[in-house]
């Protein structure tokens, strides 16, 4: 799969060889110049790399994915920017994807099953402790990372989701995530809350034991009108607790669904219920109602049902408050691997999930067997039921294969905010009538002469009706009397009267 020639990125990373191919991105096996040390990393799509949106975005989460950590997350290590290129750095995990996994072999036992999910919820407690949604949880996004000879579950592509929620993406019509895990609220365009981690996490439930999400279709917005109006059927075999806890993460409403935290908790009472551990006495019912997000008590009243359980021999704890060590970060050649078509050469042991203790690292179970087939249905549980919605189940028939893509219909009311203005740029043309103004240079021209006339008028009007005239002409009276003045004084100097008159009479009688 490798290009065969070392692509850097960024100042520090080599590009080494292709590990797989995603929606939003290609996943590369690369190495740290520096240290040699071996990397996972994720370079998105070229189209999201001129999307200023998703630059900025990516620039702005920077520091909230690099500060996500817990055991079951894979670690993101650092966010790359060169050019129109952004890649996520994470630690390269040695293991496949869960939906690889499952592809090579088939379902899982309904108690690893739970196991393997209430560590993905303890990743997510964390993170919504946080206000981090992960948007887009589904076996693809879970990496089982190998531990001896037992594999963890590690949550990744944390960010990505809401980073790839971009026109970007949508013009190029390769849209992000995959219908089979929308909630019904965000099929709806409603606002995004941790419950719709939780929602998929309900279809991954499902699909693990199952073998196939509650809802198929081959037209998405058909598999998003299932999501939003019909009930999941209960697969053959699926042992009573763990039904319930998957029927209420797949509730319609966001608030029926049990927090991050509290379906963890039920997860691993399940499994001990399951494996014949502990009696199935009602406290799974108990824990998902006092953790559900609409609960009144909130965390609480999951808190005290969570202290009011019964420890059995294997006494799973609740959630750890505090995440054990983090595993040390797996790097191996081969972990191209995990893209391998061939049947898998993971180990196989034939036992039960290995029980991890409190807060010990890394929280591992043994590798999960192949299912066999289903035994018959488990009794009743008495807990209480959820309230019971209308009758409308699907039957659970032989699908096709579903679509990947999520289309646009889900991907634009997530966040309808942010496209907004790129989709209502143009501006209409303004309607003016004709004016004489607008042509050049008259405007000005008229808007003075007006003005002057105005001017005037002021200006002859306090002139003609303030004493201003009576002062005027009297000014003018004296200034006349003045000049008159000045002339007689002038004639008297010059003599211009009689004077003139005597020397002409006197030069005549001379002659
Ligand atoms: N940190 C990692 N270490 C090793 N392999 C990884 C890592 N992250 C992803 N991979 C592998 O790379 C492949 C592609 O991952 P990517 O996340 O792009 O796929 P995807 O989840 O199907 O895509 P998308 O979520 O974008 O639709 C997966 O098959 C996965 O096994």
């Amino acid at each position: 799969m490798g290009s065969g020639v070392d692509r850097p990125v960024g100042s520090k990373y080599l590009l080494q060889e292709t590990l797989g191919r995603g929606a939003s991105g290609t996943v590369w096996r690369a190495s740290v110049r520096d240290s040699g040390e071996v990397v996972a990393v994720k370079v998105l799509r070229e189209e999201l790399g001129t999307d200023p949106d998703v630059v900025t975005r990516f620039l702005r989460e920077r520091s909230l994915l690099l500060n996500l950590r817990h055991p079951n997350l894979v670690h993101v290590r650092d966010l790359v920017v060169e050019g129109e290129t952004l890649a996520l750095v994470m630690d390269l995990i040695d293991g496949p994807d869960l939906r690889t996994y499952l592809r090579d072999n088939g379902p899982l036992p309904p108690a690893a099953a739970a196991l393997t999910m209430a560590q993905i919820c303890d990743a997510l407690s964390v993170t919504h402790a946080d206000g981090v949604i992960h948007r887009d949880l589904k076996p693809a996004n879970i990496m089982l990372a190998r531990n001896g000879d037992s594999l963890y579950p590690m949550l990744t592509d944390f960010g990505i989701a809401r980073l790839a929620d971009s026109p970007a993406l949508t013009r190029t019509h390769e849209l992000v995530g995959t219908p089979s895990y929308v909630a019904p609220e965000t099929a709806e365009g409603r606002p995004l809350t941790p419950a719709v981690d939780v929602y998929a996490a309900g279809v991954v439930l499902y699909e693990l034991v199952a073998g196939h999400p509650p809802f198929r279709d081959t037209n998405p917005i058909a598999l998003l009108h299932h999501h939003l109006t019909e009930l999941p059927t209960r697969p053959a075999g699926m042992p009573d607790a763990y039904w319930l806890i998957t029927e209420r993460c797949l509730a319609k409403q966001p608030e029926a669904r049990p927090d991050a935290a509290g379906l963890g908790r039920a997860l691993r009472m399940a499994a001990d219920v399951v494996s014949g551990a502990r009696p199935d006495d009602g406290s799974i019912a108990q824990v998902l109602a006092a953790s559900a997000f609409g609960a009144g008590a909130g965390a609480a009243g999951a808190a005290d049902a969570t202290r009011a359980l019964p420890q059995t021999r294997a006494g799973y704890p609740s959630a750890p408050t505090t995440p054990p060590t983090p595993p040390a970060p797996p790097a191996s050649p081969n972990a191209t691997r995990v893209m391998s078509t061939q049947p898998p050469g993971y180990p196989q042991p034939q036992q039960p999930p290995v029980r991890q203790a409190p807060h010990h690292p890394p929280p591992a179970y043994a590798e999960p067997m192949r299912q066999g087939p289903p035994g018959p249905p488990a009794q009743a549980d008495p807990g209480p039921p959820p309230p019971p919605p209308p009758s409308r189940y699907r039957r659970d028939e032989a699908a096709e294969r579903e679509p990947r893509r999520r289309p646009r219909a889900v991907r634009e009311p997530a966040e309808p905010r942010e496209r907004e203005p790129r989709e209502r740029r143009e501006r209409e043309p303004r309607r003016r009538g004709f004016r004489l103004g607008s042509i050049p240079g008259v405007g000005c021209t008229i808007g003075c002469l007006l003005r002057l006339v105005i001017i005037a008028a002021v200006l002859f009007a306090v002139y003609w009706f303030s004493p201003l005239h009576d002062w005027v002409n009297s000014a003018i009276d004296t200034f006349d009397t003045v000049r008159g003045w000045y002339d007689d004084v002038k004639d008297f100097v010059t003599g211009n009267d009689g004077g003139d008159k005597g020397d002409g009479s006197g030069g005549g009688g001379e002659n």
